[in-house]
């Protein structure tokens, strides 16, 4: 087992008192599998996965009754033994490119860093791996572009110059939140068919979390919906597709628009599922 997380709960103390974002949530993913998390804006997916990565800030209490990863407890790891884990062992990608790069930096600084930091790589192997990895996530003319800085790319090739420090070191789990959200339609689809490829190809585990039924049915081996910071459903990607139990996941899967029978999409009203979901 790659990850396995029981009743996880992340509560922020904000001014008006504290805020449960994530409640008893519990999942597990297996080596090489992509999981994806669905669920509307707010419903903790990233909270949750940034829970995992060690990545929130002090304002946030995150309880779990397990947070393993490949057997290691996650919750009982000082800093310096998470700061050896993320980035390495399991990596994330974020919704903004832009914003998650340092417009400081070259993008080859960037990759190259990663390669320094964690496998203390000497600066010849550095530039060889940072011109193969550019290479694999498909930026042309590599050797010349690790001069380049972000501002001097598009958002579709500092995603893929992000993917590229992700995956730098090989990591057994990528955890993409919304990678695609923040792109053209055409890009999109390239740098999804790019994740996929690099998934296929290293083994990796995936946790793909998005609000796009689209992007799940083309992508997940199974599927966690989430609402208000609550599992509502999992369930391998066909029958949830072909018999999805909750009704949040069947206003969900109505609102793709080939289903869509009228001239309007229908909605995903949360007023209509309160009664349900109490
Ligand atoms: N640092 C924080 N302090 C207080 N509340 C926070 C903090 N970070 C997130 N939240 C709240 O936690 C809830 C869950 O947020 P989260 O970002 O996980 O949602 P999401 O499902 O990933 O949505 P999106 O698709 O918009 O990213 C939201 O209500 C958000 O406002």
């Amino acid at each position: 087992m790659l990850l396995e997380i029981e009743n996880l709960s992340v509560e922020f103390e904000t001014a008006s008192g504290p805020f449960r974002a994530v409640d008893g949530v519990s999942m597990k993913v297996h080596e090489g599998e992509v999981l994806a998390i669905v669920g509307e804006s707010g419903s903790g997916k990233s909270v949750s996965m940034l829970a995992v990565m060690g990545l929130l800030p002090w304002t946030a209490k995150v309880r779990a009754d397990k947070m393993l990863f490949q057997g290691r407890d996650l919750l009982g790891l000082d800093a310096s033994a998470r700061r050896k884990l993320v980035g390495k062992d399991m990596a994330m990608i974020f919704q903004e490119p832009m914003a998650s790069l340092n417009p400081c930096f070259t993008v080859g600084f960037q990759i190259e860093e990663v390669l320094r930091v964690h496998l203390g790589l000497d600066r010849k192997a550095r530039r060889a791996r940072a011109i193969e990895l550019l290479d694999a996530v498909g930026i042309p003319d590599p050797a010349s572009r690790l001069s380049a800085y972000p501002h001097q790319m598009s958002g579709g090739q500092c995603q893929r110059v992000m993917i590229a420090v992700a995956i730098a070191c090989n990591p057994k789990l990528l955890i993409a939140d919304e990678p695609t959200t923040a792109l053209d339609v055409t890009i999109q689809k390239q740098i999804l068919d790019l994740l996929m490829r690099l998934q296929a190809e290293h083994g990796m585990g995936l946790i793909m979390i998005t609000h796009n039924m689209g992007v799940v049915a083309e992508t997940a081996d199974r599927v966690v919906v989430q609402y208000k910071g609550k599992k509502m459903e999992e369930a391998d990607v066909l029958s949830l597709f072909e018999n999805p139990q909750h009704p949040y996941t069947k206003a969900l899967l109505a609102a793709l628009p080939e289903n869509a029978t009228g001239d309007r999409l229908p909605t995903v009203s949360a007023a209509a599922f309160e009664e349900v979901l109490q």
